[in-house]
């Protein structure tokens, strides 16, 4: 029997990407059809490459083709990804989608989850930076073993100055650490900070990246007005811890980015410090702080629950020794991590593709 290419995209219009809820062909997610023989190969093109249902939807293709066209056809697909970003980004061009990282109450973990966050896209196979824009308390430095360092410059043929931001574990990195002594308190006043802040993101030589996380200050103040109403922010993810105190400031936080004047998606909530486990006894789980309120926020706000993180001894080591746990490869916590951040990409996606409206309009 010949098959043709009209016979597979015909199948392959019978696999729907379920977040998007279109198929694979209408998506234009299907590039390099070639067949030859029984022999019939193509690239499947995601939205992220951090896309949770890589497998899943490569064993369907599989199956479609095997079902509708030949069982003897023999499949072989490769995976590729082209990141889609807001529709209104005209700014940033280069950057495809700047997600915050916030927190309602200071000390819940927001720095621990945007570095581990950045790395786990990273490992992904994603272009990542990270802003740490924490004026109170900038840790991103000492997450990634980068107290000293200092940025340098270049000057573009215009005549800009612009800052190269630090590569450490394949993630660009700016934190205004960098630029001030890390045993002075800086009094930042608010527009002073709110103009150091706008330079990390526009006096900076990022490049081109698929993600750029931004580590907030805890709170609601004068620097996320400034980012929130000054840059194209495809949304923003929510670290809380499971204790009262925390889930009422984070309450405002997040109904922050639901004000119509600011408008901005929640991606979801991370349930930092959910409960404390021992490192030699990983199954003993005990809810020092309560339980489950990440997951009744989300649920209250009806925005998705990003999932968990333990209290572990593990990951304070990691943040102080300059080594993001999500670094260990082989260890529960990146995979956790890893498993957070393909949630956090695909939400990125489904927002961007609602935002479009149409699909095909997507960049
Ligand atoms: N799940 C965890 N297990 C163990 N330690 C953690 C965990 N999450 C965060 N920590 C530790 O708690 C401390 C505070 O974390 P982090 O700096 O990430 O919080 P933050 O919310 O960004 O704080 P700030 O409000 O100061 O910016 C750090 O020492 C960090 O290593």
């Amino acid at each position: 029997m010949i098959i043709t290419q009209e016979q597979v995209l015909a199948a392959l219009r019978n696999v729907e990407d379920p977040d998007l809820k279109k198929d694979l062909v209408t998506l234009n997610m299907i590039k390099e059809l070639k067949i030859e023989d029984n022999q019939v190969s193509f690239t499947l093109e995601l939205t992220t490459p951090a896309c949770p249902m890589k497998d899943m939807l490569k064993n369907a293709c599989v199956n479609a083709i095997k079902h509708f066209v030949s069982q003897d056809a023999e499949v072989g697909i490769d995976i590729s990804s082209r990141v889609t970003k807001p529709m209104d980004s005209s700014q940033l061009n280069a950057i495809r989608n700047i997600i915050l990282v916030s927190s309602g109450k200071g000390g819940v973990g927001k720095s621990t989850v945007a570095s581990n966050l950045a790395v786990a896209l990273g490992a992904g196979g994603a272009k990542v930076g990270l802003i740490d824009a924490d004026i109170y308390g900038p840790s991103v430095p000492t997450m990634f073993g980068l107290v000293d360092a200092k940025p340098s410059a270049r000057e573009t043929e215009g005549g800009k100055t612009l800052i190269l931001p630090i590569e450490k574990y394949g993630i660009k990195l700016l934190s205004l650490g960098f630029f001030a002594d890390p045993d002075q308190p800086v009094p930042w006043r608010g527009p002073m900070a709110s103009n150091a802040v706008k330079q990390l993101f526009n006096d900076a030589d990022w490049g081109e990246l698929d993600y750029l996380i931004v580590d907030l200050p805890p709170g609601t103040g004068d620097i996320h007005i400034t980012i929130t109403q000054g840059f194209p922010i495809a949304g923003a993810v929510i670290v809380t811890t499971p204790q009262q105190v925390a889930l009422a400031d984070t309450r405002k936080g997040l109904a922050m980015f639901k004000m119509p004047s600011i408008n901005i998606p929640v991606l979801g909530v991370i349930e930092n410090m959910a409960y404390f486990t021992p490192e030699e006894l990983p199954d003993n789980k005990y809810y020092i702080f309560g339980r489950d309120g990440g997951k009744e926020l989300a649920k209250s706000f009806d925005v998705p629950f990003l999932g968990e993180i333990p209290l572990v001894q593990s990951i304070t080591e990691g943040g102080d020794s300059g080594v993001p746990v999500a670094m260990e490869s082989a260890g529960t916590l990146a995979a956790s991590f890893a498993t957070i951040a393909g949630k956090v990409a695909q939400q990125v996606a489904i927002n961007n593709a609602q935002r479009a409206g149409s699909l095909s309009s997507i960049d």
